[in-house]
């Protein structure tokens, strides 16, 4: 009687299970998500990494694209480090001194060949005591992330076979203007990423991607604590990141949008900790200013804001230039996504 009772209840199950696999089956075939955030917090980032993971990778148009891009990125960063050290007024080495105010009013960026001789210009610059320090003072400067990554591999980017390997791709920064999509699939799903441009310019054209749906993605800078605004340079980047986040959570699309925080950049944020406090941007913190105490009280600043009781807000912190920690992320985003949707669907 036990045996063939536990038989029932395990056949019941069967057809329940079943029956849950095929109404999830029935709910949209299309999931998609809208990736927000201020300029430079990582969108196209996150982006970039779900052409690696659950597309082919890059195209071969897309990879030779980049090359002229990221050799322009080498040059520019270059040209801003020279700059903000004139600012600072510390001296160049006696004899990079000339070679820098040159550099500067030969500044082509177009110019994507370059001599061995410009080359050696760009390293032995790079490597100059005052210019390092200037990176180390960057925070203060609109100088790009991963510059660093780009001038310590000059003599490969600049080589004649150079060709944009995907951590190049990854670090290297094109700011979006207008909307992109990407389509890929997953499982049963197709799933429709939608990223736009974070700079205020940009922000009024976001409000037409606002319908349909199913879950936002909202990108944080972490380490842009100690960072000032590139379009204002009053204007601190975790203060602008607040209020764009504010004006977001109060939009009438999202009141039951599910909300996944992405606080990204946290490689770079462990090392501004370093060199800024996190109090000069939030005076009411009065923690160690290490990465536990520090990312806590920024994560609270940014969930106690909900506004909605019920209005589910999920965060991770994360690197956007690791494809193994996104792709470990984003397989448990997916799954939270399709909870929320399939709870969603019997409410
Ligand atoms: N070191 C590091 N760099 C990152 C990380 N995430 C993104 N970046 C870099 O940050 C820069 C800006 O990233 P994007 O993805 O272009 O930023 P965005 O939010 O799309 O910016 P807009 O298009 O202007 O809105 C790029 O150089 C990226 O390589 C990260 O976690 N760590
Ligand atoms: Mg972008």
């Amino acid at each position: 009687m036990g045996t063939q009772g536990s038989k029932s209840e395990k056949k019941r199950m069967k057809k329940i299970e079943k029956s849950l696999e095929e109404t999830k089956n029935k709910l949209a075939k299309e999931i998609r998500l809208l990736l927000l955030g201020t300029g430079d917090s990582g969108k196209s980032t996150f982006v970039k990494q779900f052409q690696i993971l659950y597309q082919d990778g890059f195209s071969k148009d897309k990879i030779h694209s980049y090359k002229p891009v990221i050799r322009c990125v080498v040059k520019y960063s270059l040209k801003q480090l020279i700059e903000a050290n004139k600012k600072l007024e510390t001296e160049l080495k006696k004899k990079n001194q000339k070679i820098a105010e040159n550099y500067l009013k030969t500044f082509a960026p177009r110019n994507f060949s370059i001599s061995t001789k410009q080359l050696i210009v760009i390293q032995q610059i790079w490597s100059d005591p005052a210019i390092k320090n200037v990176w180390d003072l960057r925070d203060n400067f609109q100088i790009p992330d991963n510059s660093d990554y780009f001038l310590d591999n000059a003599g490969r980017i600049f080589d004649k076979s150079y060709s944009p390997n995907n951590i190049d791709i990854l670090n290297c920064r094109i700011a979006t203007t207008g909307i992109q999509e990407i389509h890929f699939d997953v499982g049963e799903k197709n799933w429709v990423v939608v990223d736009v441009g974070g700079q205020r310019n940009e922000r009024r054209k976001w409000i037409h991607h606002f319908e349909g749906v199913h879950a936002l993605i909202f990108v944080i800078g972490i380490n842009e604590f100690a960072k000032k605004l590139y379009e204002d340079n009053t204007i601190n980047r975790m203060h602008e990141s607040l209020m764009v986040w504010d004006s977001t959570l109060k939009n009438r699309y999202f009141k039951k949008t599910p909300i996944i925080l992405m606080f990204n950049k946290v490689d770079l944020f462990k090392e501004s900790l370093i060199r800024s406090n996190l109090s000069d941007c939030f005076p009411d913190f009065n923690g160690e200013n290490n990465f536990e105490e520090a990312s806590k009280f920024i994560k609270k600043k940014f969930i106690k804001k909900k506004y909605l009781k019920f209005r589910k807000i999920y965060h991770h912190f994360t690197c956007g230039t690791d494809t193994k920690m996104v792709g470990n992320i984003f397989s448990d985003v997916m799954e939270t996504i399709l909870d929320n949707h399939l709870k969603d669907y019997f409410v």
